[in-house]
């Protein structure tokens, strides 16, 4: 199904000027006063789950994973989905929904996400750039500021998932989303890595912060594990698992290993269109992983519902 161009907004919303809109005092950005966590909860009040995907390197396949798990969530109909992408300084989740060159609406200081599907909405900080190939250079509190915008001003509407894809490693970013969305609840970090050592050894970075500021650790997922050729079937280890991999790394941590997902050339391909990969190769072994890791997210959540007063 082709997205939706148009977000939601009635007549009267003007397309939002580019970049983040000056907070009420005049300054260049609103950082938020001492009501600010009580709005925070306010607007993420109909969220019921969150779950943030983490990466302690870039390039392992994080965002295409929180992509994949929006979809894979929102292929349930009765659920609503949102898919938020806060990696400000390389948002790649515009050109992963088909959605870039979207910018930003807003009306009366509301913004509005874009629907990729009816119960799949999609937020990035890729839609307040002027270009795809715009690089942000901004330092930590303004990058917070964005994000805590991104969070009080957005409409999300009644969420059963929301998915935030964040920017590899730990940093301003990953500490600003923790303590903004713990204004409501976070039900957990979702990893992803690669095989080789030199991933995982950011992964034991990413745990040990996740313990620091209390995050449940919901699973690993261990990506472009091995390539099974289309042709003779072999299976060759691209990024060999020299110490074990990730499967080791989860034993000797006592974090569950959520699942491998292999190399597949058409995960690339379906993304660079903008299309969800689980539905244009349903068979394929990846997608099977995939699936299977999804569900186990699922299971996750639904194990940690949120008790029913906080669901308005
Ligand atoms: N299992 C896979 N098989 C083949 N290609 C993959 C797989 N997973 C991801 N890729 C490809 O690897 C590249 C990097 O993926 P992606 O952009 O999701 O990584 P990332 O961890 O989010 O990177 P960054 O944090 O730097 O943005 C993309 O081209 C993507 O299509
Ligand atoms: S294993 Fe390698 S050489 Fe053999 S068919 Fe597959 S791609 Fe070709």
């Amino acid at each position: 199904e082709p997205p939706a161009a148009a977000p939601p907004g009635g007549s009267g919303c003007a397309p939002r000027a580019r970049g983040p809109s000056p907070g009420r005092c005049g300054s260049d950005i609103c950082y938020g006063g001492s009501d600010a966590a009580a709005e925070l909860r306010a607007r993420l009040r109909a969220v019921r789950h969150t779950v943030l995907v983490l990466s302690g390197k870039g390039g392992v396949g994080k965002s295409t994973f929180s992509a994949l798990l929006a979809h894979g969530l929102a292929a349930d109909e009765t659920k609503q989905v949102a898919l938020l992408d806060i990696d400000i300084c390389g948002p790649s989740i515009p050109k992963m929904m088909g959605l870039e060159g979207e910018q930003v609406s807003e009306c009366s200081n509301i913004l509005f996400v874009f629907f990729f599907l009816q119960n799949l909405g999609v937020m990035s900080v890729g839609f307040l750039l002027s270009s795809p190939d715009d690089a942000v250079i901004w330092r930590g509190p303004k990058k917070n500021g964005l994000i805590k915008q991104f969070l009080r001003d957005v409409d999300w509407g009644e969420v059963d998932y929301l998915i935030v894809d964040t920017p590899p490693g730990t940093s301003d970013e990953h500490l600003s989303i923790v303590q903004y969305l713990s204004a409501t609840h976070i039900d957990g970090a979702v990893i992803v890595t690669t095989p080789q050592e030199v991933s995982l050894q950011d992964v034991r970075k990413e745990i040990n912060f996740c313990r620091k500021v209390k995050l449940p650790i919901i699973g690993v997922v261990e990506n472009m594990s091995g390539f099974v050729c289309p042709k003779c079937k072999n299976e060759s280890q691209i990024f060999p698992p020299t110490t074990g991999g990730a499967e080791k790394m989860c034993q000797n941590l006592s974090v569950s290993l959520l699942g491998k997902v292999p190399l597949d050339p058409q995960i690339g391909k379906s993304c660079d269109r903008g299309q969800s990969f689980l539905a244009e190769a349903p068979e394929s072994p990846a997608t099977l992983s995939y699936r299977k890791i999804i569900q186990k997210i699922q299971e996750y959540c639904e194990q940690h519902h949120l008790p029913e007063e906080k669901i308005m």
